[in-house]
């Protein structure tokens, strides 16, 4: 992930520069925070294997779950979730392990978040703020930065009266020592939600700015006709992995229309010729709810425009098949249904001889297992558009040479008497500007689009 470039970052100091801690924070050379789980077990999804992610979503945010508090129950207490039996049990699991926090596995509401808080006496979050947390404090680009911070403050604005002490810390700008306790009374409240909207309004219009901008840049790609290529997946399959294996060193950085705005964008060369962008996208999570799929729209776009997608899952993981239909789920969503995929059981060489499906390929970034075939079979995607071609270009005709560099490939340029020789591969939608000047007769395209 360090190794992508961050060009054309530009400084959006006033806006960066304001984080705050909106979260349980680990006091400095201290381990990680110890967080209790609370689930509701309505039977609605398999619990505890939500509840081993969210541990690991905890984990990633620098806390560790030191206890679990479960009710199966078909319906949830409208107050707390839990019922009050349940609570006053969760209430004593986190003075008995020293919990400063308690994270629900779920979403609550406002009253919800300040009735188990003042229940338990530790700060409660729930799954939806710590998802968006990890987003925010993963984000690597000025957009990405800003669109999570968004999606967490519009999450936040109608809980903000649940939120006590998170938002004290927080309403206190940094200032005021951690342990100064405001008043959680209604002129804070108030400030805090004028604070909280103005910023929403800054940060709507920086990102609708953005936007735009992203929609030129991708505009210029459709223009050049180079194909799009997106990695696309759950969180941590290895796709960033993948990308820097696949590409190397090759940074792209020559070609500035692609270059200047998106940072995780990279050329490849497949053996065809055919050149192609790849894509790196930001990682999914399941149950991740419908409007926070929203504020990452513009990230995720890259693949609603790709050409092909690659769906990577991890061939370690035993939930892989469910983090694809998650994949799947979202990708829907974006609009991306017609668009053509590829599927990649990434990280191969942490299991053994995996009798998978002929049509899913292995592949591991790290020892480089399988990654000709999966160009290989990008290729098969994508060079039904391209033919190898070799043209004697007059020298009053050197302006077609700029097609085939920016639209295709070029593999050999020789200067000769009568004008300059390319090998080169060209798309077939622009076949007809060389027909005059073909060395070699080409065959009529098998597929015509
Ligand atoms: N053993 C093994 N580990 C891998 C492989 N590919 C990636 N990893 C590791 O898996 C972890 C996640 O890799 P990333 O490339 O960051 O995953 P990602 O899909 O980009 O994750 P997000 O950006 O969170 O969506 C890293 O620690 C990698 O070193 C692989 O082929 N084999
Ligand atoms: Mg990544």
């Amino acid at each position: 992930m360090s190794e992508l470039i961050h060009l054309a970052e530009e400084p959006t100091p006033d806006l960066l520069e304001e984080e705050e801690d909106l979260f349980p924070v680990s006091p400095e050379g201290e381990g990680p925070i110890p967080v209790v789980l609370l689930a509701l077990d309505q039977g609605k999804f398999d619990a505890e294997r939500s509840l081993d992610e969210l541990a690991a979503l905890a984990e990633a945010n620098g806390m560790q779950a030191v206890a679990t508090v479960t009710q199966k129950r078909s319906t949830p207490e409208a107050a707390t979730m839990l019922g009050e039996g349940k609570v006053a049990e969760a209430r004593l699991v986190c003075l008995n392990v020293g919990a400063q926090a308690a994270i629900f596995d779920g979403e609550l509401t406002g009253s919800q978040l300040r009735n188990l808080s003042a229940a338990l006496q530790v700060e409660v979050i729930d799954r939806t703020m710590l998802i968006l947390e990890i987003f925010r404090s993963r984000a690597t680009t000025n957009e990405g930065k800003l669109q999570t911070e968004l999606a967490l403050l519009r999450y936040r604005l109608p809980r903000l009266q649940g939120l006590g002490e998170v938002l004290s810390r927080q309403g206190g700008g940094g200032g005021g020592g951690a342990g100064a306790r405001r008043g959680a009374g209604e002129t804070k409240l108030e400030l805090d939600r004028r604070h909280i909207r103005r910023r929403v309004e800054t940060l709507e219009n920086r990102l609708a700015e953005m936007e735009k901008r992203r929609g030129e840049t991708r505009r210029a790609r459709r223009k050049s006709g180079v194909p799009v290529v997106a990695l696309v997946g759950y969180t941590n399959v290895g796709k960033s992995s993948l990308m820097n294996a696949l590409c190397g060193a090759e940074i792209f950085e020559a070609d500035m229309l692609f270059a200047t705005l998106d940072p995780t964008a990279r050329r490849l060369t497949l053996p065809s010729g055919l050149n192609v962008v790849l894509v790196d996208t930001v990682g999914f999570v399941s149950r991740l709810p419908h409007h926070l799929v929203d504020a990452f729209k513009s990230t995720l776009e890259e693949a609603a425009f790709a050409d092909v997608l690659v769906r990577v899952a991890d061939a370690s993981d035993p939930a892989a098949a469910e983090q694809l239909s998650v994949t799947d789920e979202v990708l829907d969503e974006l609009g991306c249904g017609e668009i053509p995929r590829l599927t990649v059981y990434n990280k191969c060489d942490k299991v053994g001889a995996v009798p998978f499906d002929p049509s899913i390929l292995l592949t591991s970034a790290r020892t480089g297992r399988g990654l000709d075939d999966l160009v290989a079979r990008l290729d098969s995607i994508l060079s039904a558009r391209v033919r190898r071609i070799e043209v004697l270009l007059p020298y009053g005709k050197l302006a077609l040479a700029d097609i085939l560099r920016t639209r295709g490939n070029v593999l050999t340029e020789e200067y000769r008497p009568d004008g300059v020789y390319y090998a080169a591969t060209a798309r077939i939608d622009d076949l007809h500007h060389f027909e005059p000047y073909f060395l070699e007769q080409v065959p009529a395209p098998a597929d015509p689009e």
